[in-house]
């Protein structure tokens, strides 16, 4: 089944309100051309109305980067689904490695609000990965099925066709670092394995898997031209507006290296 492809940026923490008016100003048009291709632009909360209204009108999707499960409450310093919608969100990050490792997010957690997006209908890009001392001792695959299965779990009653997975080994993560090609294919090929065994063959098939770690315009073409990689997650070579078209560019169906 051949998948849309998606191409993502995540901010991470950074950009004023203005650098973020900026940088959707020249975006929209130049992603307006990207046929074939879901952009996305995960951004920091403060810009997020900006970039959400901006986009509203544009087939860019403005995304957030975190959010807590509870639509109201009690919960200092957080924000709620119902908050993200407000602001014209329509999609999420859910357990990017430095939510996890930083900040302590648990699987549980993770799995929680993946079922809260889904229920709500903000798409979620779940990430997993191993740090390199998993990989090293020969533990990645344990680590990764463990979160995309406890996942898998809490979507039991609500489904979740259509939700996005991340793979991001958290060695190559901001470090030049990149898997192979390979690397990423083998992860990636295991996860829809994983979900056709868990889920049947339509819901693994229609699941879009990315890549993330390190991409850049210089080594997209080879990660994109991997049978099950569907796309990319890209934090550093996301945040010039010429190297994300770049990218966006390069995962346009038939432009990947085996197409
Ligand atoms: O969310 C993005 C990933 O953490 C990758 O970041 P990076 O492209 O700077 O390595």
């Amino acid at each position: 089944m051949a998948r849309r492809p998606m191409m993502a940026a995540n901010w991470k923490m950074n950009k004023t309100v203005t650098e973020a008016q900026n940088y959707t100003a020249a975006l929209l048009p130049r992603a307006a051309d990207a046929e074939g291709v879901d952009v996305a632009v995960f951004v920091p909360f403060t810009c997020l109305h900006e970039v959400g209204r901006m986009a509203e009108d544009s087939p860019v999707i403005a995304g957030a980067q975190n959010f807590y499960y509870e639509d109201s409450g009690a919960y200092t310093g957080e924000v709620s689904v119902p908050m993200l919608k407000d602001v014209l969100a329509r999609a999420v990050l859910v357990g990017h490695s430095e939510r996890r490792e930083i900040f302590g997010e648990t699987d549980t957690l993770v799995a929680r609000k993946t079922k809260r997006a889904v229920e709500a209908d903000l798409l979620p890009v779940v990430c997993v990965g191993e740090t390199k001392e998993e990989r090293d001792s020969g533990g990645m695959w344990e680590k990764v099925s463990g979160q995309v299965s406890r996942v898998l779990e809490e979507l039991d009653e609500v489904g979740g066709d259509g939700i996005v997975f991340a793979y991001e080994p958290i060695w190559a993560i901001g470090t030049g670092d990149t898997a192979t090609p390979d690397d990423a294919q083998d992860a990636i090929g295991r996860i829809r394995e994983l979900l056709r065994e868990e889920r049947g063959e339509d819901f693994a098939d229609g699941v879009r898997i990315l890549y993330g770690g390190s991409v850049k315009p210089a080594n997209v073409a080879e990660i994109m031209g991997q049978n099950d990689v569907d796309g990319a997650l890209v934090g550093g070579a996301s945040l010039e507006v010429d190297s994300f078209v770049e990218l966006i560019e390069a995962a346009r169906p038939g432009d990947s290296e085996d197409g």
